[in-house]
């Protein structure tokens, strides 16, 4: 009989944190808004989860500023899939928490969190996560590092074994036990991401492979990579 926890019978979420303001894309909009083919980044993120098999329950961080500009945005686009929308905070680790806060703690749950400007995230992807939480208590996706790796220290470089290297990404997926608690320390600089915050609770983070197209889009080239990248999926 397999021993792998069925993850389709425990209630799952995905917070999709889009509370940025994106200065290093320098747009008139942050970036979440941007058209990607037609459709606001935004969009394809919240599809992504809800084609995945896992179809968590959806909570959408967002600026406060820009929650009206999202409603009508949704109305131009017809886009319909149900999702609850909660403010953002000053910074990723505040936004997470906000979005936390909708989830209740009485009932054991699995809980996503994906930067909104990953929207090539692939279904395959988003459940393997879902699937690694339920067995091991989280998901944490990443890839390894294509490049050589050196670092900087002392004005010193030196080169690091490449194969122990990992480039991290989103979706980050962690019981909600798990992370609640960890999301109830005090806010350092050093959390960069949730495995950072869950780890510094001395919880071990298990990988699950992510893909090299599951681009952050974080500067203008990278919407037009992604551009490039969907026209070819589809010719
Ligand atoms: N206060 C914040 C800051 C970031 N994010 C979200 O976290 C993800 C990754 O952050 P990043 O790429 O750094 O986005 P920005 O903060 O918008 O970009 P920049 O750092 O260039 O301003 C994005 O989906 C962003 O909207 C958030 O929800 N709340
Ligand atoms: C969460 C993240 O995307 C994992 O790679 C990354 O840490 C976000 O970094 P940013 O500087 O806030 O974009």
């Amino acid at each position: 009989m397999s021993q792998i926890p069925d993850p389709t019978s425990i209630p799952k979420y995905a917070i999709i944190v889009a509370g940025g303001s994106g200065t290093r894309m320098g747009a008139a909009i942050p970036k979440q808004f941007l058209l990607l083919n037609g459709l606001p980044v935004l969009m394809h993120t919240l599809l992504a989860f809800q084609n995945s098999r896992s179809k968590p329950d959806l909570i959408l961080v967002l600026p406060a500023a820009y929650h009206e500009y999202w409603v009508e945005l949704c109305k131009k686009h017809n886009f319909e899939i149900a999702h609850q929308l909660v403010s953002g905070g000053e910074t990723r680790f505040h936004s997470v928490k906000n979005g936390l806060d909708l989830i209740s703690a009485d009932e054991p749950s699995l809980i996503a969190v994906q930067d909104a400007v990953r929207p090539m995230t692939s279904a395959e992807i988003i459940d393997a996560a879902y699937l690694s939480a339920a067995q091991y208590g989280n998901g944490v996706v990443a890839v390894k590092s294509r490049d050589s790796i050196r670092q900087l220290k002392n004005n010193t470089s030196v080169a690091l074994t490449r194969d122990e290297i990992y480039l991290v990404q989103t979706p980050q997926t962690f019981q909600s036990a798990q992370l609640k608690k960890a999301y109830e320390q005090a806010y350092t600089p050093k959390f960069t991401d949730d495995a950072s915050v869950v780890e510094a609770m001395g919880q071990l983070i298990h990988l699950v492979d992510g893909s090299h197209k599951n681009i952050k889009i974080t500067f203008p080239e990278d919407i037009a990579i992604m551009e490039l990248l969907i026209k070819n999926a589809v010719s």
